[in-house]
């Protein structure tokens, strides 16, 4: 049977939380099973779509489950489109903040699977319970995933804020200033974060809506940002996007297959800090906002560029020779005796090998926000990581590539945060429920 059509003898009112946005649209449109007029008693949404034509789906069928040991949005396969928003928490309350948490899993756990918001329908003298623009849109694979922020536990003053603070783990600091960081604390940190990633832009960003709707005198957005296409490869079954500098990013990336190598690099183990032992089974999520330079790289020679990254730009093949997915040789060197694979680009410095085996989990976006009065697009990779242990697999590699990597003289970091992103909610529960039990 395919999507649109209704099981004979559903019924739509009763049901209509566990229909998808894309079969309520084929109900509303016909008036197959029940009427319009059936709607205008209390279902705020069949009033909105019934005289609509059905907008034409950009994005996929395909759903990951809400409810699971791990977040979706980690290691499931990188959606093309993002919207990210970071949080600051309004209330003071304990209760309130857990009251957020359960409403956000629960509209989580619908929005995934393609359906409204909020299961429950409103009154008609009330706003409805869905903002509607994903209405008649499929699943899209969105996934959502949350984080806490350092500032949740404490505040600048180091003060509990909701009866958390030993429960902070030791790895949830606020990142170090790194050399030629110029951050805008506007577009940095925050108490709560939730990443929205799906096929389709308008799916991810009706997610972050409605949450942020949801989240109405508890939580505010405090820095969002957009991202239109991935520049990683999380599963071996994805081909490896580009990121604006032209080059195939994500090709030694962690990849879901390797589950060794997930375990070891991306999943907090049970023993790894026992006051948090909440956080097992989650990770933590570095995000950086870097402004490409993209006016003066493409001034810049190609044999510049391929030198800076350490790979060719057609294939993404290493400088020391074969195909993409060898492995580099960094002692190679040419008939001149210098290493084929320079030793400031940029792949030398992130590899495993210079950084006592540290690997991570990236998960980044192209952006572009508009431009400069100058005409220069304001535009680059909102870059995100997956790691295990921030202080050992990220904040090195981070200050050394900020010291040596040619790189940086085409890239400015903008914006900073650091989330703790618990392990999935369990059927029933909410994000981040150990924390608070
Ligand atoms: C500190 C971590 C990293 C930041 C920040 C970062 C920014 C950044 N990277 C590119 C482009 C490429 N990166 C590539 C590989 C690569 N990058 C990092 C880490 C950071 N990158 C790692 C760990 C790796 C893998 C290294 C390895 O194991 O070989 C590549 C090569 C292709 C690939 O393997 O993905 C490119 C290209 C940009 C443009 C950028 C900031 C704007
Ligand atoms: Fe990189």
């Amino acid at each position: 049977m395919s999507e649109e059509q209704p099981t004979d003898g559903e019924q739509v009112s009763a049901d209509r939380g566990r229909l998808s946005r894309r079969r309520m649209l084929g109900l509303t449109g016909t008036g197959a099973a029940v009427g319009a007029a059936t709607f205008a008693g209390g279902l705020g949404i069949g009033r909105a779509t019934a005289a609509e034509p059905a907008a034409p789906p950009t994005g996929t069928s395909r759903t990951y489950p809400f409810y699971d040991a791990h977040q979706a949005g980690i290691v499931t396969p990188a959606q093309d489109r993002l919207h990210f928003a970071a949080f600051d928490v309004t209330t003071t309350s304990r209760e309130e903040l857990v009251t957020l948490l359960q409403a956000w899993s629960l509209a989580a756990a619908e929005m995934t699977q393609g359906r409204p918001a909020q299961a429950e329908e409103t009154s008609y003298d009330s706003p409805a319970a869905d903002t509607g623009e994903a209405d008649g849109l499929p699943a899209s694979g969105l996934t959502l995933t949350f984080g806490f922020g350092p500032s949740l536990f404490r505040d600048a003053q180091g003060k509990d804020r909701f009866g958390i603070a030993d429960r902070q783990p030791k790895e949830l600091k606020r990142l170090p200033h790194f050399p030629s960081d110029n951050l805008n604390p506007v577009r940095s940190d925050g108490d709560l974060c939730v990443q929205a990633c799906a096929d389709d832009p308008q799916v991810a960003v009706h997610a972050i809506r409605n949450l942020s709707r949801i989240a109405f005198g508890t939580a505010e957005i405090r820095w969002s940002q957009l991202g239109f296409g991935r520049t990683s490869s999380t599963s071996k079954a994805q081909t490896t996007p580009r990121n604006l500098f032209g080059f195939k990013d994500g090709t030694a990336n962690l990849k879901a297959e390797d589950t060794k190598d997930v375990d070891t690099h991306v999943w907090v183990g049970g023993q790894d800090d026992p006051a948090a032992a909440w956080m097992t089974g989650g990770s933590f999520l570095v995000t950086r906002r870097i402004n490409m330079h993209i006016e003066t790289w493409d001034r810049t020679s190609l044999r510049e560029q391929e030198n800076i990254i350490g790979r060719d730009r057609p294939h993404g093949a290493p400088l020391s020779g074969g195909t993409e997915f060898s492995e580099p040789n960094f002692t190679a060197t040419g008939r001149a005796k210098e290493p084929l694979i320079a030793m400031d680009s940029h792949v030398r410095l992130a590899h495993p090998t210079t950084n006592k085996g540290a690997a991570m989990l990236r998960r980044g976006y192209n952006f572009t926000d508009g431009n400069d009065a100058l005409g220069r697009l304001d535009a680059g990779l909102f870059f995100l990581a997956y790691v295990r242990r921030p202080s050992t697999q990220y904040i090195p590699m981070q200050m050394r590539m900020s010291r040596e990597d040619t790189m940086m003289e085409y890239v400015q970091h903008t914006g900073s945060a650091l989330f703790a992103v618990p392990p999935g909610a369990k059927q029933g529960g909410y994000i981040g429920q150990n924390l608070f039990t």
